[in-house]
């Protein structure tokens, strides 16, 4: 029986990357909350956060997650950095699937987001510092969250996705 993943993990930490190359390979639907909210409100992410404001953003995050509970079909799901913030949304993520943390340093973070200009809580930060912040904040909600963590710090990527790929 194939097991729908649920991918969770601070921005950059790689949840749309593996998500998306784990959905081709295996022949999973894919899908990606930032995406079906830039759909739903046909803007980018920072385009809603700028003009709209994060509390929408994030009542838009658990909207696109429930819909996604009533779905049969098993898939690989690549969520938002933010998605663990709320209760709620753990509970649905894991009426879903396996919930897997990809779990990073801040110094890997920064510098795999150090072009970045598409997350708006990163604009005009020093990445570093604002990113080791945030996730000394965050670090507990993602452990307890997950089902199953997995260190993607000085892993190549193909055996980061052998290891998500054992809980398929
Ligand atoms: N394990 C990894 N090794 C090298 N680069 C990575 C890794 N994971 C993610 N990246 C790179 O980091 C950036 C952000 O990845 P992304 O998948 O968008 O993260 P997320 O969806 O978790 O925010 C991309 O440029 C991606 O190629
Ligand atoms: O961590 C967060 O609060 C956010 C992470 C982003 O997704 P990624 O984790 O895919 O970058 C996106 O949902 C939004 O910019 C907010
Ligand atoms: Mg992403």
């Amino acid at each position: 029986m194939k097991n729908s993943i649920v991918l969770i993990g601070f921005m950059g930490s790689g949840k749309t990357t593996f998500g998306k190359i784990l959905s081709e390979r295996h022949h999973y639907q894919f899908m990606d909350t930032d995406d079906l909210i830039m759909k739903k409100e046909n803007m980018p992410i920072t385009e809603i956060f700028k003009t709209k404001g994060e509390d929408y953003f994030r009542q838009l995050e658990t909207d696109v997650l429930k819909e996604l509970t009533h779905k049969n079909d098993k898939m690989i799901l690549s969520t938002g950095g933010g998605m663990i913030l709320k209760q709620e949304n753990v509970a649905l993520m894991k009426s879903i699937g396996t919930v897997v943390y990809l779990k990073a340093s801040p110094h890997t973070l920064a510098n795999r987001l150090k072009n970045d200009t598409t997350r708006p809580l990163l604009k005009g930060k020093n990445k570093f510092l604002f990113i080791k912040d945030l996730l000394a904040k965050r670090k507990d909600y993602y452990e307890k969250g997950a089902d199953v963590i997995i260190k993607t710090d000085e892993k190549n990527i193909q055996d980061i996705l052998k290891e998500i790929e054992g809980y398929l």
